[in-house]
């Protein structure tokens, strides 16, 4: 029996659309895997109602498929799904490094990034690897085609979960097809600020980094009140805000200091537009780490 704990993630960060991806050191979900004959899933935790325990229809059941790995799948749910922290890919993750271990298939981290990638093309039609890599490897992320690096960063966070629901599936129906060159500039300029940051610890450039004009202004109108989250965070001291993934959660940048009152601003706004939400108060984390075995 294996035991992993595998973390939420915030992907895109603004600028970073399908490239970008952090690590918190929570939420989390945690998969314990068995051997068995017959591949089956037990889901428990948060929002357990709205997982489908069908090895086809599960993001885990794909992982099992690549790495063939059958075996009884206990996942405990942390992290919400359609959250935009990266609830299906925290499940793959989880499952890949536990079940690389119980059979001993000896992939590199790096390696069982693209294998757990294959979890979210079941959910969302893309092998998008944004939220799977930094829930495997940790810190901040950069995955492209040729691969993911990684880096770690103490980066005090916050991420602010409203109560309604956003499918991947359904904010990338919004995301343009096409941008400008002067777009693409401010876009580019952005992100290089936002990975220097990383690089250096530094939250004042990592929020300058993460404003983004093209994917994020038509993925806010499906967050109800996020004009005013965005507002109350950085009156409150964030120094960035932005979509968290596909959404509905959002992501603000800060320091330590200032963490708990940008909490309480975002959540305070939520609430007056009638928007019941949760806040965590969290930071760039851990990879997933094996519990027990
Ligand atoms: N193990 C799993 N955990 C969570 N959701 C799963 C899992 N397997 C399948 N799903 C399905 O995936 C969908 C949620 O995935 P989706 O990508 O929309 O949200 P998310 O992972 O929280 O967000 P994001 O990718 O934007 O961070 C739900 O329909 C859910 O039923
Ligand atoms: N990059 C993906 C992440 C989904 O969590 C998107 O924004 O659609």
């Amino acid at each position: 029996m294996v035991t992993v704990r595998a973390p939420a993630t915030s992907a895109n960060l603004g600028s970073g659309f399908d490239v970008f991806g952090a690590a918190l050191s929570r939420p989390a979900d945690v998969v314990t895997v068995e051997k068995a004959a017959e591949t089956t899933i037990e889901v428990t935790g948060v929002g357990a109602q709205y997982i489908p325990e069908d090895p086809e229809k599960n993001t885990v059941g794909a992982v099992v498929e690549a790495l063939d790995a059958p075996a009884r799948i206990h996942i405990d749910k942390g992290v919400r799904p359609a959250s935009g922290l990266g609830s299906s890919a925290a499940s793959a993750a989880g499952a890949a490094v536990a079940l690389n271990r119980l059979y001993d298939r000896g992939r590199s981290r790096e390696e069982l990034v693209p294998i757990a990638a294959e979890g979210e093309a079941v959910v969302s039609g893309v092998a998008h690897a944004d939220n799977v890599a930094p829930s495997i490897l940790g810190g901040f992320t950069v995955t492209t085609a040729e691969g993911t690096r990684s880096v770690d960063a103490a980066i005090p966070l916050v991420v602010c979960l409203p109560d309604v629901a956003v499918s991947t599936r359904d904010a990338r129906r919004v995301v343009p097809e096409t941008a400008s060159m002067e777009e693409l500039v401010e876009t580019v300029g952005n992100a290089a600020t936002l990975a220097i940051g990383m690089c250096r610890s530094d939250p004042d450039l990592v929020g300058l980094g993460m404003s983004d004009p093209v994917v994020t202004p038509e993925r806010a109108r499906l967050i109800t009140g996020y004009d005013d989250v965005r507002e109350r965070a950085f009156d409150a001291g964030a120094t960035g805000v932005t979509v968290s993934g596909a959404g509905p959660a959002v992501i603000a940048a800060c320091r330590e200091r200032d963490r708990r009152d940008v909490a309480a601003g975002m959540l305070d706004a939520f609430a007056d537009a009638g928007i019941e939400a949760r806040a965590y108060q969290t930071r760039i984390g851990r990879g997933s780490t094996v519990l027990e075995e």
